[in-house]
């Protein structure tokens, strides 16, 4: 089935994407810009009525053999061009002024509300199926805002020109009777039903014959952004792929994806044969049509040649305006598939929160010196059950060891505690802002070696003498003469750096509650335990859960939290 250009619900829909920009703290301005732009647009409306009016003086001169007048026109001809070129340049400047703005105000919105609430990481895990949101952002609220408004100032051109020329058409056909045969008859304002009939006509065959481009459009995003992230994929893991030699594999999935790129864009292409090769048929034929239609008259001596290339080119305005839809038809179309894939990001964001709320039910009682946790139940997504019944208190300066087989829930245990898990329930009171949770893979930022080892930022200052003690007692001491270095750090540590990293950044945050999720996995031994002694050494008063799979770790920890994966649980003093 054909989808439907627009539809009540859908204009709902994008009425509520649009008008949060025009009612925000930016509405003075974007208003008043609009307005001028909406005046420049009217402007040159006008200006093209006067183009059309000096047409017809300056055949009618020829006609005449009035050399005077001809000149004369033509001195009117260069203020016609003159002011025209001015408005159409300040309306230009103004008009792209106001979408930039637009964009900005929409990019900040939307990026914001992506990375507000953890979104960004409980989107994926809610099922949400929408694809690339990145790009959502990056390319599509540019490309929104940018097809909207040609076409919102396209449309207002196209009923002020329509309106103008529609009253000098009507004008211009007192004198121009429909002839048949020779017979003539009066039909009021027959030239301009010709320009609307002819018009109407092919806007309908365009329709016809470019439906189809709307979902094509939309694939052909949708391809070109999957095709786009399967090779970043390979840019993130370059050594796994190049060690396990997946060259041939990683060809053959990027072809297939290149190939659906191209087999759709065969579609697009022929599509837009048709479309195209009936618009430029209709396009020729419209700039002799109305001389044929006004001929009669024009060699019955009933009107002049001023009035006959006045109507020409009154008829290539009404046919122009009309024929709005069929020269944006394409526009429409890509405007539309923006829109969508736009919209579907959008809503998605502001159902991530109510869904996740309705999926979770937690209770998180503040908290100041304890970590207490309440019959906890934590499933997986599907409601199978990893974890129930967990009670747990856990003081300033103790330590808990949480192990179990893979696949048991540990660090789900861990993700439900951070709030970042939505199947669970029960109570976690946990003072948060004391809080930290350290991946067994840290997050390092691309730059100088400073901002990744203060990633995401201290609340205090820091100088570069206690940042080079951290990397130092993390065991990094040649990397502490290298703070402003930049680099690729992810993919220039190895991992046991990268999780010396992480631990000088616990040392520079010193955190109250501190979660290691397989923190040290990639360390030798004699390094982990060297760090854990360092870590009770230096923070005493530190609440320690740790995830892993080393016995070694035992000895570091007050109790021992054994899950079974199945929804059972031991809790125990660790053995020495
Ligand atoms: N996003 C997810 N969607 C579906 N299932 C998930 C998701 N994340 C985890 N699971 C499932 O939940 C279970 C627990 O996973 P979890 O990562 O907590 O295990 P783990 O005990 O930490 O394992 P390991 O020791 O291997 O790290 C696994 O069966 C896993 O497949």
């Amino acid at each position: 089935m054909e989808q439907k250009l627009f539809d009540r619900a859908y204009a709902a829909r994008v009425w509520r994407l649009t008008y949060s920009y025009w009612t925000s703290e930016q509405k003075v301005s974007a208003w008043l810009l609009l307005v001028v732009v909406i005046a420049g647009n009217l402007s040159i409306v006008a200006v093209t009525v006067w183009l059309n009016n000096w047409n017809r003086d300056f055949y009618d001169a020829i006609q005449n053999l009035d050399r005077d007048a001809f000149y004369a026109q033509l001195v009117v001809f260069g203020w016609i061009v003159a002011v025209y070129m001015v408005v159409v340049g300040v309306r230009f400047y103004l008009r792209e002024w106001l979408r930039i703005r637009w964009r900005t105000w929409l990019t900040e919105r939307y990026q914001t509300r992506w990375l507000q609430d953890k979104t960004f990481y409980r989107m994926k895990l809610l099922g949400d199926t929408t694809d690339n949101p990145d790009q959502r952002i990056s390319s599509d609220i540019g490309s929104f805002t940018e097809l909207t408004m040609s076409l919102v100032f396209g449309l207002i051109n196209a009923v002020s020109t329509l309106a103008s020329f529609i009253v000098i058409l009507w004008n211009l056909s007192a004198n121009v009777p429909l002839t048949i045969g020779g017979q003539a008859y009066d039909i009021p304002g027959f030239l301009m039903w010709c320009a609307i009939g002819y018009a109407a006509f092919g806007t309908w065959i365009t329709h016809l014959l470019g439906r189809r481009l709307i979902r094509l459009n939309f694939q052909q995003e949708k391809l070109e952004a999957d095709y786009r992230f399967d090779l970043m994929r390979l840019r993130e893991n370059l050594e796994s792929v190049a060690l396990y030699g997946g060259e041939q594999t990683e060809n053959r999935r990027f072809m297939h994806h290149f190939r659906r790129i191209v087999d759709n864009y065969f579609r697009i292409i022929r599509v837009g044969l048709r479309v195209d090769m009936f618009g430029s048929v209709h396009g020729q034929v419209a700039s002799v049509f109305p001389l044929v239609v006004a001929a009669p008259a024009y060699f019955g001596k009933a009107i002049k040649l001023g009035d006959l290339m006045q109507t020409a080119s009154a008829f290539g305005r009404v046919q122009d305006a009309l024929t709005f839809f069929m020269d944006a038809y394409k526009s429409i179309a890509a405007w539309r598939a923006v829109t969508d894939r736009l919209l579907g990001f959008v809503e998605s964001l502001e159902q991530t929160s109510p869904r996740f709320a309705a999926a979770n039910a937690v209770a998180r009682p503040p908290a100041a010196d304890a970590l207490r946790i309440g019959a906890l139940d934590v499933t997986r997504p599907d409601r199978r059950p990893l974890l129930a019944g967990l009670d747990l208190d856990l003081g300033p300066g103790t330590s808990l060891l949480i192990t179990g087989p893979s696949g048991s829930g540990k660090s789900t245990l861990l993700r439900a505690l951070a709030g970042l898990w939505p199947f669970a329930r029960g109570e976690v009171a946990l003072a948060e802002p004391d809080a930290l949770f350290v991946p067994q893979k840290p997050y390092l930022t691309i730059g100088p070696l400073r901002e990744a080892l203060l990633y995401p930022g201290l609340d205090r200052p820091v100088d570069d003498a206690e940042l080079a003690r951290a990397l130092t007692d993390a065991g990094l001491e040649s990397f502490a003469g290298r703070l402003d270095d930049e680099a690729d750090w992810a993919q220039t540590l190895s991992g046991g750096e990268q999780q010396r990293i992480a631990f000088a950044r616990i040392l520079l945050r010193r955190p109250r509650w501190l979660f290691l999720d397989e923190a040290s996995s990639a360390l030798d031994e004699p390094s982990e335990q060297r760090l854990y002694r360092l870590l009770r050494e230096r923070l005493p008063d530190t609440a320690i859960v740790s995830v892993g799979h080393r016995s070694t770790l035992k000895a570091f920890h007050d109790r021992q939290l054994q899950l079974g994966g199945d929804g059972g649980w031991t809790l125990a003093a660790a053995p020495a």
